[in-house]
């Protein structure tokens, strides 16, 4: 699971060295034994020229006749270790070094599945992307015919087919752009290309390519076999069509009205825009948004105010900015990431936590009694928020994989889920450090309220997740947008209701469950 973290991706490059050597290694041996191999090979040529001119004088002559014997007793044998040595040469570079890490075939896996998300999410080009260009700004060498071929063969077996086909059609133009030997040729990619059509019910231009690709390889078996079937179905469907048009169906003929949007599809839809920045708060609340230097909470503030930037009104969410030092950064990335597992959920079904697609980041929690540096930031939270430290949960470290995510969700737990009575009471509130920049994506994005965060280093973001009544605040449900370029690491504290009583009174307002005041409505971007 290194694809979960970019900092247990980085592992990858002494892996990556470990093979370059390998393979020099292995190039250097090889070409030293290919040129004696060619040695003896113009040996043999010559002097079976020279017999050939003129066999019984050659044979005539005993050191002749010797040297021939010599050649295909001793000599051949050992050209033919020669040979074998080749082999042993070979296994240096198939072989797995026990001290660095491999990937396996999940983290292919989770590495192409990254790419469609962040290219459904960014609206991305695929051709673009085929180039290294992430929004236009060139970030990698261009794929390969090869590199798009096995994503798409990665999406196939993941049932992706839509996709699998796109980046068919990029290897097909690669393949023909480059004309590389690779182990695959055209035939192969215009395989996979006529069978998603088919698995997609397009069976019309699945015939198309099955056809396109019987031009370059007419002998093609399965093709061959494919085409009676298809034009079979084909025929079906039409004869489906007409019986249909007459009305002979007996089902009555209706326009078919657009399907409204899903909560589910409406939610997708903000959460996507909105990590794009593709959305503004609207102006009623954005004019009202102010900056200032923080001087209450505790007496330490009055000499070292902290500057806090106001996001949004009612939720009140709230930038802390430099409330984190580069050297308090890297203690705490070195402490974690010995550390570092897999970010779990909690399964709804069997109440156990488990890995999801939709949290894709490696997390570690950090007590305060380890280091002074993490005593420290707790108490930075506790002037920041004004809130007691004593049912704080521990820090949490993330830092987010390949196109790394999480799904819109709340901090709280529902009523039902009992999950903090440890904690004595549910989260009240997030503080969120960002200890990155991220150059592209990895935005926090709160869906109901229309608002992106984008992360700044150094900066935390700071909300209520429950109203003065301990109800969850549904307005606070947000997301961490997919990272498109860069590594993002974030450290959050999450502070609960017990020990808040004196700081934080209750009142009676929204005291039911499901009650969300009222949100304007946030508006698309004007300056694009
Ligand atoms: O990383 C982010 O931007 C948000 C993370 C988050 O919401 C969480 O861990 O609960
Ligand atoms: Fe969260």
């Amino acid at each position: 699971e290194l694809f979960t973290a970019i900092a247990e991706v980085e592992y990858l490059l002494e892996t990556h060295k470990r093979i370059i050597d390998d393979l020099d290694f292995y190039i250097d041996n090889e070409e030293k034994r290919l040129t004696t191999l060619k040695r003896h090979l113009n040996l043999y040529k010559r002097e079976h020229e020279r017999a050939m001119k003129d066999i019984p004088n050659y044979l005539g002559n005993p050191i002749n006749a010797f040297t021939l014997i010599k050649r295909l007793t001793t000599d051949l044998d050992n050209i033919e270790d020669s040979i074998k040595i080749g082999t042993e040469f070979i296994k240096n570079v198939t072989m797995n070094h026990p001290d660095v890490k491999y990937p396996a075939l999940e983290d292919l896996t989770g590495a192409a599945q990254a790419l469609t998300r962040l290219q459904e999410t960014y609206h991305l080009d695929i051709k673009e992307l085929a180039e290294g260009k992430l929004n236009g700004v060139v970030y990698s060498t261009p794929m390969t015919a090869s590199d798009c071929y096995e994503l798409g063969r990665v999406l196939y077996k993941e049932s992706d087919f839509v996709n699998a086909r796109t980046w068919m059609f990029e290897a097909l133009r690669k393949y023909e752009e480059e004309k590389q030997p690779y182990p695959f040729t055209d035939v192969d990619i215009l395989e996979y290309i006529s069978f998603t059509y088919y698995l997609l019910g397009d069976t019309k231009s699945a015939l198309e390519w099955t056809q396109k690709l019987l031009k370059v390889d007419p002998k093609h078996s399965r093709a061959v076999g494919n085409i009676p079937h298809y034009q079979k179905s084909i025929t079906e469907e039409e004869t489906k069509l007409r019986k249909a048009r007459r009305g002979e169906t007996g089902l009555e003929q209706r326009d078919v009205e657009p399907a409204e949007l899903t909560g589910y599809e409406k939610e997708r839809k903000s959460y996507e825009a909105l990590c794009r920045g593709d959305m503004d708060i609207p102006i009623e609340i954005s004019s009202r948004l102010t900056c200032r230097y923080m001087t209450e909470n505790d007496p330490f503030l009055k000499i070292a105010p902290i500057k806090v930037e106001m996001m949004y009104l009612d939720p009140a969410v709230v930038l802390f900015h430099d409330v984190l030092s580069d050297a308090e950064i890297e203690t705490i990335k070195d402490m974690s990431r010995p550390r570092f597992k897999r970010a779990v959920v909690h399964d709804p079904k069997t109440g156990e936590l488990v890995p999801a697609n939709y949290r894709i980041s490696k997390s570690a929690w950090l007590r305060d009694t380890e280091s002074e540096t993490i005593a420290r930031i707790s108490r930075r939270v506790k002037h920041m928020t004004g809130l007691s430290m004593d049912t704080a949960e521990e820090l949490q470290v993330v830092n987010y994989g390949i196109g790394g995510h999480y799904e819109p969700h709340y901090d709280f737990a529902r009523k039902q889920e009992n999950a903090f009575t440890k904690f004595g009471g549910n989260r009240i509130a997030t503080v969120l450090f960002y200890m990155s920049d991220v150059a592209q994506g990895g935005a926090t994005v709160f869906t109901e309220l229309g608002l992106s965060v984008f992360p700044v280093k150094g900066a935390a973001a700071f909300w209520l997740n429950l109203h003065a009544s301990g109800e969850g605040d549904f307005a606070t449900r947000h997301a961490a947008c997919p990272v498109l370029q860069g590594s993002k690491w974030v450290c959050n504290k999450w502070l609960h209701q017990g020990g808040q009583e004196l700081l934080k009174p209750c009142n009676l307002e929204y005291q039911e469950e499901g009650i969300v005041r009222k949100i304007p409505r946030p508006v698309p971007k004007t300056s694009r």
